[in-house]
């Protein structure tokens, strides 16, 4: 039996920020045996790479109160909890991991109930309901930012970041900046989160003629829902709903404008990239938030209120930025010294402790 691989059940969903961690955490254990569970209709469907069995839940957040609609969501959790106990019955799993976010209640529940240990990783700095409802019944949580440990006082956590996509990490990766952006010229990358903030992409728009004037290129990556969407065009900006390259366009650009959800700022500091984080407003508990905080106080970033932010502010802030070459080295500098490259590694190595213990 020694060689049979360990059985893991990775329950992530979702937004990028859930499922990029999770998916290099899975790039992390090769000989690991890994199942996905997710819903049927999001992201996980097409980013989850193929070589992971895709098995699917219908499960959805409560509302506020509870009404009808409450109950239907009720019911659908049950089945969902009973669904992932036959999941992990007749899959002969070992363990179950998770990113939170409404996947994590059945798989938590699922597996707590037939004693298997469960590794929940929470990358924000104010962990969210679920992981403060189910954090204390997890073996272990994992955290991004060791301030979020305050609001779990009765869960078992280990602080190791959170891990990014390989792309980050491989000097030698294929990944490249096929974007046609010169060398010599500054560039400011805006993007809104796994799916565009088109609040900033309004503000973007009318502050970048004069970054353009300054010299600057723009890389906007606006989402696919921006009713504006190809309303501005310029031969320094390029705009494009998603771009996969990440890695080399953070490395390439000398200011980032960004929402502040982990995953981005993980990965803005893993780069380097001195960035103005504007927090998306309407985030559960306004997280966003407590995240950009962490990188305000750390001298990485400048944060600024959605609802104090005019256009007129944001082009100057950026204009100031563009010709304070000192400024950016040290928040760059800044941001560097918050990351942890070698989370997936971290992580990796908690999961392997609480599974095969
Ligand atoms: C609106 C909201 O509540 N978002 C939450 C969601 O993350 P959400 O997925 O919205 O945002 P994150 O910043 O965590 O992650 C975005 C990811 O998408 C990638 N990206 C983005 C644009 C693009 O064109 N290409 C691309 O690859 C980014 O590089 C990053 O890896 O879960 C995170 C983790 O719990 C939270 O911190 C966020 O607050």
């Amino acid at each position: 039996m020694a060689n049979t691989p360990i059985k893991l059940l990775i329950a992530a969903s979702g937004t990028g920020g859930h499922l990029f961690p999770a998916i290099a955490l899975a790039q992390e254990l090769p000989d690991y045996d890994i199942e996905w569970l997710g819903v049927p209709n999001r992201l996980e469907t097409q980013l989850v790479p193929k070589q992971y069995p895709l098995n699917t839940i219908a499960v959805e957040g409560f509302q506020q109160g509870f009404g009808f609609s409450s109950v239907v969501i009720l019911g659908k959790l049950i089945g969902s909890i009973i669904k992932v106990r036959r999941i992990l019955k007749q899959g002969n799993f070992q363990g179950v991991f998770t990113t939170g976010g409404y996947i994590a209640g059945p798989a938590v529940i699922a597996a707590r109930s037939l004693g298997l240990p469960v590794v929940f990783h929470e990358s924000n700095a104010l962990p969210g309901k679920v992981t403060r409802f189910f954090g204390p019944w997890c073996t272990a949580v994992a955290l991004g930012f060791d301030v979020a440990a305050k609001y779990l006082p009765r869960a078992t956590n280990v602080c190791v970041g959170t891990p990014v996509r390989s792309q980050f990490l491989d000097a030698a990766s294929n990944v490249t900046l096929d974007l046609p952006i010169p060398d010599d010229v500054p560039l400011i990358l805006v993007f809104g989160g796994s799916q565009g903030a088109v609040a900033v992409n309004k503000l973007v728009r009318q502050a970048a003629p004069a970054w353009f004037d300054a010299g600057a290129y723009v890389v906007h990556l606006t989402g696919d829902r921006d009713p504006d969407a190809n309303s501005l065009k310029h031969p320094q900006y390029i705009e494009l709903p998603f771009y996969n390259n990440m890695a080399p366009l953070l490395r390439r650009a000398c200011l980032a404008i960004s929402r502040s959800g982990a995953g981005s700022l993980t990965e803005l500091a893993v780069c380097g990239t001195p960035a103005i984080l504007i927090p998306y407003p309407f985030a559960a508990e306004d997280h966003q938030s407590y995240n950009a905080e962490v990188f305000t106080k750390a001298g990485a970033a400048l944060a600024f209120k959605q609802s104090e932010l005019t256009a007129q502010s944001l082009q100057n802030q950026v204009l100031h930025l563009l010709q304070s070459t000192a400024e950016l080295a040290k928040m760059s500098e800044n941001a560097k010294a918050i990351a942890v490259p070698d989370s997936a590694e971290k992580l990796a190595a908690l999961v392997r402790e609480v599974v095969e213990r």
